[in-house]
This record gives C-alpha cells, sequence and structure tokens, in this order.
C-alpha cells in the first residue's frame, strides 16, 4: 500500500610534506625569468593538460563513501567501465566489486598513489578521501593527515603528471561570522571545525597551484547530500539521512540537531551531475576555481512536514547533540551559487518534494526486494 502510494507520488525516479619536483621547479624558474608574464602563464611550462577529453582515465579515491559508487556508476556510463577506477582502503562489497575497477589506494602512500596514477595512464583525479565535520571533531589527529596532508600528496602528483583534478570543498568551509543567509562564493571564511579548515585549505592550496603551476584544480562546495542506497560518513548533515531509512522502518525518529535548522541541503543524484558536468566544462568558461552549488535549504521541522504528507504517522522527538549543535549553527543556511549557474550553467532539479517523495521510493521499494530474496 505504502509502495503504491509512494510510487504514484514519485515525480523523479531516475534512476608527507608538499613534494616540489625538480621538474616543477624548473618549470616554475623559467616563468619566473620572464618577469612579464602573469603567473597563470606557467600553465604552457608544465605536461600538456588531458586533451582526450572525450575518454578521460579517472581514479576516484576514497570510493566507498557515501558519494564515490554513484559515482563511479555515473562516470562509467558517460566514459566506459573500464575508464574509471573504485579506489579506497577497504574491501568494498561484492556488488561494487564486481561492477567495474577496484584497487586499494592510501592517500598517505604517495609514491603508491604514483604508481596508481602511472600504471594506468590516470587524466582526471576525483579526490573523494576525507575525514567528514562530526568525525573529525573526535579525532582531530586523523582529519588533519587524511584532509591535509593527503590533499598536498595529491596535488602534488596531479601536477607532477598534468591531471584534471577534482577536490569537493562543503558549507563546512565557512563558519560563524561569515554572512549565512545567503552566503556568497567569497566572504569571510574563519570555520570553527578542522573539518572546515582543512577544506579552507584545499580550496587555498588548490587555486594556488593552479595559478603558481597551471593545475587544471577544480572544486565544487557541495550541501549536506542526501541518498537513498549508501550512508553517510560522520557529518553535521547525516540526520537528513537517517531519517528516511529509520521513518520507513519504526514510524518514528530522534533528531540529533534542534528542529529550526536551517541547512543547504541536495539530492545526491544533482550533487553527481553537477560534478560531471563541471568537470566536462571547458577550462575558459571557469571564471573561478571553487564554485558553491545550492539545491534547497531546509529544517528539520520542514523536512518532517514534507515526510508527514506521505507518512502521517511519523513521530520525530529532538534529543540536540550540543557538538554538531554547535557546527551546524556555524555554517550558511541558504548557499549562493549565482557563480556555477552563470559560467557553467548548473541548474538543480529535485527540490524538497522531490527529494521526499525520491527517497521514500527508493527505501521502500529496496526494502521490500530485500524481504523478497
Ligand atoms: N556527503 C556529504 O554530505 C558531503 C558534503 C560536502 C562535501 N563532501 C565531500 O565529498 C567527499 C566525499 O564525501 P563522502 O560523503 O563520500 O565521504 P565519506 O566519509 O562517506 O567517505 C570518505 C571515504 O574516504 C576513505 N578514506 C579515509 N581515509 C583514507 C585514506 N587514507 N586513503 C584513502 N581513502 C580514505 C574512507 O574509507 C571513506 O570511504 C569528501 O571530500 C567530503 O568532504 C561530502
Ligand atoms: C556538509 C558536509 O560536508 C558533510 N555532510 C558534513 O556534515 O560534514
Amino acid at each position: 500500500m505504502l509502495v503504491m502510494q509512494l510510487l504514484r507520488g514519485a515525480v523523479k525516479h531516475a534512476g608527507s610534506s608538499p613534494q616540489f619536483s625538480v621538474e616543477r621547479l624548473i618549470s616554475a624558474a623559467r616563468g619566473f625569468s620572464s618577469s612579464s608574464q602573469h603567473l597563470s602563464d606557467f600553465e604552457g611550462t608544465h605536461p600538456p593538460p588531458c586533451t582526450d577529453t572525450e575518454h578521460p582515465k579517472i581514479l576516484i579515491t576514497g570510493g566507498l563513501g557515501q558519494l564515490g559508487v554513484g559515482l563511479a556508476k555515473l562516470l562509467r556510463r558517460r566514459f566506459g567501465k573500464n575508464n574509471v577506477i573504485l579506489s579506497d582502503i577497504r574491501k568494498p562489497p561484492n556488488h561494487v566489486y564486481h561492477n567495474g575497477p577496484f584497487i586499494f589506494s592510501d592517500i598517505l602512500d604517495s609514491k603508491n598513489l604514483r604508481e596508481i596514477v602511472v600504471n594506468n595512464n590516470i587524466s582526471w583525479l576525483i579526490h573523494y578521501s576525507a575525514v567528514l565535520s562530526a568525525v573529525g571533531e573526535n579525532n582531530i589527529a586523523l582529519a588533519k593527515e587524511v584532509n591535509i596532508t593527503g590533499l598536498h600528496n595529491i596535488l602534488d602528483i596531479a601536477t607532477d603528471h598534468g591531471l584534471r583534478v577534482f577536490v569537493p570543498s562543503t558549507i563546512g568551509a565557512f563558519g560563524p561570522s561569515s554572512p549565512r543567509d545567503p552566503t556568497p562564493e567569497l566572504c569571510v571564511q574563519r570555520p570553527r571545525t578542522i573539518y572546515g579548515v582543512s577544506k579552507v585549505h584545499a580550496e587555498l592550496m588548490g587555486e594556488y597551484y593552479h595559478h603558481r603551476y597551471g593545475l587544471d584544480f577544480r572544486c565544487l562546495r557541495y550541501p549536506g547530500i542526501i541518498s537513498a542506497n549508501s550512508n553517510p560518513g560522520g557529518g553535521t548533515t547525516d540526520y537528513a539521512v537517517q531519517i528516511f531509512h529509520t521513518a520507513v522502518k519504526t514510524g518514528c525518529f530522534e533528531c540529533n540537531l534542534r528542529s529550526d535548522t536551517l541547512l543547504p541541503m541536495m539530492y545526491i543524484d544533482d550533487c553527481l551531475r553537477a560534478t560531471l558536468e563541471f568537470m566536462e566544462a571547458p577550462a575558459d568558461s571557469l571564471l573561478s576555481r571553487t564554485y558553491n552549488i545550492s539545491a534547497m535549504s531546509f529544517t528539520p521541522h520542514d523536512l518532517v512536514q514534507e515526510m508527514q504528507k506521505v507518512l502521517p504517522e511519523l513521530k520525530v522527538t529532538y534529543n540536540v547533540d550540543p557538538l554538531l549543535q554547535a557546527i551546524a549553527d556555524g555554517w550558511p543556511m541558504v548557499l549562493e551559487d549565482i557563480a556555477a549557474r552563470r559560467d557553467w550553467g548548473w541548474k538543480h532539479e529535485f527540490d524538497l518534494s522531490e527529494l521526499v517523495q525520491t527517497m521514500l521510493t527508493h527505501i521502500t521499494t529496496s526494502n521490500q526486494r530485500a524481504q523478497a530474496n
């Protein structure tokens, strides 16, 4: 009955220290010898950027998290199964292992990462490995290592081998002193989490490498991402995923953020499509290297109201986690993404009602399939 109700209502169902190599120092010195050159003119002194845009060879790091498997699926559809390699430090589930190339790769092991890039002729690197906001506050040393040292390895290897590199940033790269409604692309960024600090560092280092060495660095600030088939990795926005699963299973949910906490969110299909479209955008259309992308903002109260249109019996209680609430209270409420819409045609497809219909449909049908097996 619920499935029919959901299906009927469904609107969319779609589906180490930075190593400055000798080569790079010489290139930079050559650039400096012509004093009138602008820093970005150094581009010409580096390995030519990937011209084979039809079929890039792609490596995704940290690919077994909430976003990586879905992105691999989308990219494989576009570029061919064997042109997209998923990697992580964990063992993949069988369905992932059998669906395309998977290898072990620890981003802290720079030599191994370099071997993978060289041996597989990688031209695009999607750097998804990270320690998210809540986990990071509970293990700052790990967050520093993975999010900062790991990023340095990625940028060095990408620069040395002329790769196009994508590093996601986040709404967490802003802080309580940033304008919060709306939050523009360029404003004060003084985050108060190690996650946020490491992401601002990533934005700045990537842009610096772009201007200094011609690295084709691309970065999107994602909102909280909501997905049905993959679990979130320990962030502040996780409630907005967990509520769907728990509500369908038990009819109730305990929320760890206040009911009026307004945060930017996005359905995973929009996030992954944005990533592909941004990676394919011609370099000369990108007036910036770091863009906000936005789809909707809602509070737990808004989400519950929308879900109750389909699950009228849903009961939600609030048991606020002070650490998570403090993080959320310093993040944007509404993200402004005018530049992405203008420069490379970004357009979201899912609003709150479509998100709710789609999530509930996915979860209910996959629970039913699991029960039938
Ligand atoms: N999911 C979101 O809501 C969201 C929002 C904004 C930005 N982002 C960013 O998008 C990226 C992907 O997010 P996600 O939600 O899939 O993250 P996640 O936490 O679910 O997954 C991260 C993955 O990184 C892997 N990892 C950890 N240490 C590693 C190491 N040393 N070497 C290789 N891999 C390692 C983990 O095993 C894990 O599979 C991250 O950079 C995150 O900051 C995500
Ligand atoms: C927002 C995003 O970066 C992640 N979901 C977090 O809450 O940490």
